[in-house]
């Protein structure tokens, strides 16, 4: 096991009361996971200050605490480390105490609003193809080529990634393809990562509950490539008008794609289907299982970046046209009756409004568009409101509902959107608590042929209710409720 001072070695305390030589077991920022010989980080959070569990983590034999003030007793066995910032001394001394895992893999990130999963999804599968050992973290989930370990968070924290990447060098990863969140570059959870690549897809209004304003929101995103390397990349979407902060202050050697402005890498929509896109990429013309504009900035960013890792164009072509998209991303089944029913994890302003705008390129005028839409609780609530007003302006029908409350009340989250609602949108607005019912209501009103967009949980199999995690699966409600009601 690694001695304290080895996992110091990036660290610059501020002072250091006790033996550097003491040999570390593991390490915790929870004193309820505290044990003998662990270090205990002090983490000041949204809820608690880990700086109040310092003695309960000593108490529990922690060999070392990590904090930025000292308690005011100090008991003479335990060595105490006062830092700048816990967090940031977390992600260096994890990467220390892991051996330094992304030093020996390729990893790259992927930052952005929405796209994360879709892109490390496709990086992966991309990658497995082409033939190498791969990991990947993601929202859906973690994997070490094909076996799966669930995931809790967009990106873990720093502990657990880094014990996530060193059982992927250990499985002989040669790369691992990880999202980036914003919550993650500011809680430092990807300090002391060496990336080899950093992907910019787009920012959009999100997570404002978190970060404020938007201003703070694109500098924890810039974050991400005002660390990068010299001997990393970074790629970025130049048709999004933050890409240029993104590079601003980036050592890193700088790359753009687009499908609207000049770019390194470019593509044109050739057709936009249900079926699919047909693209024009770098001057050839491939088809893609994914469906949505949105989708071919995705598949651009992933075409890049294989070229920047080295791989060859065309074979990456041939591969991504077999490629399907990630869990709960457009997806769609067909009812006997015809109709459409399109399961998408979009739960931002700007996913709902891109879902919706390829639903309406693809879709006949016959066919009417009926929306299911709720927000979830303890997130933005800013979003709130302009969700449903975009729901009202793309569908002939919108049901608003609950999406994971989690420890809010359900009706006014309601409340909230339904305040976004135009005076004139009203007769098309329907309000169901229960997105069971809401998913029903949506199958009761379909006609034959009609497109139901169930739209913002995607992927998730369960629905949160005040801490408690009940299984839920739009899809399969879908599915049922199309058999039920005979359609
Ligand atoms: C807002 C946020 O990011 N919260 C994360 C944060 O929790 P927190 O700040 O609330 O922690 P806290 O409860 O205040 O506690 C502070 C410290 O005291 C410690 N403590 C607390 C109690 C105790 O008895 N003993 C003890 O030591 C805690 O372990 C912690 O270190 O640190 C925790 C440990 O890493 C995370 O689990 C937690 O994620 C919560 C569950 C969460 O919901 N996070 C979401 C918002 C999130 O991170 N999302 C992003 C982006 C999503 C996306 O758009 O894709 C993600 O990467 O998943
Ligand atoms: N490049 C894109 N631009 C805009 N919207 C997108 C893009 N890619 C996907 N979307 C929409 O956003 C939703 C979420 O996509 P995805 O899961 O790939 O994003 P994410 O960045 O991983 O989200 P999260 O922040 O929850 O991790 C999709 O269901 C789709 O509606
Ligand atoms: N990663 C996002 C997912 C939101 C998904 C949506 N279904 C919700 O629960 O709000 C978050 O944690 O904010
Ligand atoms: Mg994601």
């Amino acid at each position: 096991m690694p001695l304290l001072s080895a996992l110091l070695a990036e660290v610059k305390p501020i002072g250091v009361v006790g033996s550097e030589a003491v040999e570390v077991l593991g390490l915790t920022f929870d004193s309820r996971q505290a044990a003998v010989g662990m270090a205990f980080f002090a983490i000041r959070g949204v809820q608690a200050d880990g700086h109040a569990y310092m003695a309960k983590a000593v108490e529990a034999g922690t060999a070392a605490v990590v904090c930025e003030q000292l308690p005011e007793i100090l008991v003479p066995e335990v060595t105490y480390v006062q830092v700048r910032d816990s967090s940031e001394a977390m992600g260096y001394m994890a990467a220390a105490f892991y051996g330094h895992p992304a030093k020996q893999l390729k990893l790259v990130g992927v930052t952005g609003t929405n796209g994360k999963t879709t892109c490390v999804t496709l990086l992966h599968k991309l990658f497995r193809e082409l033939g190498y050992q791969v990991g990947m973290l993601s929202t859906v989930q973690n994997q070490i080529n094909e076996t799966v370990i669930p995931a809790t968070h967009t990106t873990p924290d720093a502990i657990n990634l880094n014990s996530l990447l060193a059982q992927m060098v250990k499985a002989g990863c040669s790369y691992c393809f990880m999202e980036v969140s914003s919550h993650a570059l500011v809680q430092h959870r990807v300090t002391g990562l060496q990336f080899a690549g950093a992907i910019f897809t787009n920012i959009t209004h999100d997570h404002l509950d978190y970060h404020k304003t938007f201003e703070e929101y694109i500098r924890a995103k810039k974050l991400f490539f005002d660390n990068l390397t010299k001997n990393a990349f970074a790629l970025v979407n130049a048709d999004d008008k933050r890409s240029s902060v993104m590079l601003q202050n980036t050592k890193a050697k700088t790359y753009t794609y687009a499908l609207r402005t000049f770019a390194d890498f470019k593509a044109r929509i050739l057709d936009n289907s249900i079926q699919g896109l047909q693209l024009e990429v770098d001057g050839k013309e491939v088809w893609c299982k994914l469906i949505g504009t949105f989708n071919a900035y995705n598949l651009l960013a992933v075409y890049g970046a294989a070229h920047l890792l080295g791989e060859d164009p065309d074979e990456v072509l041939t591969v991504l046209s077999s490629l399907s998209s990630a869990a709960g991303r457009f997806d769609y089944i067909v009812s006997d009756t015809q109709i459409t029913g399109i399961i998408d994890y979009a739960h931002t302003p700007d996913a709902l409004q891109n879902v919706l705008n390829t639903i309406r390129q693809i879709r006949r005028p016959e066919q009417q568009v009926i929306t299911v839409v709720g927000c979830g609780g303890n997130r933005d609530a800013a979003k709130r409101p302009i969700m449903a007003d975009i729901a009202c302006q793309y569908s002939d029908r919108v049901i608003l509902t609950s999406d994971n409350p989690r420890f809010e009340d359900p009706q006014e989250i309601l409340n909230q959107m339904q305040a976004g609602v135009k005076p004139t949108d009203l007769k098309k607005t329907l309000t169901v608590v229960d997105r069971k019912e809401a998913i029903k209501t949506a199958c009761v009103l379909a006609q034959n042929q009609d497109i139901i967009l169930v739209a913002g949980k995607g992927h998730e199999t369960y629905q949160d209710i005040k801490g408690v995690k009940t299984d839920f699966d739009d899809k399969k409600i879908l599915a049922q409720q199309f058999q039920v009601l005979g359609k």
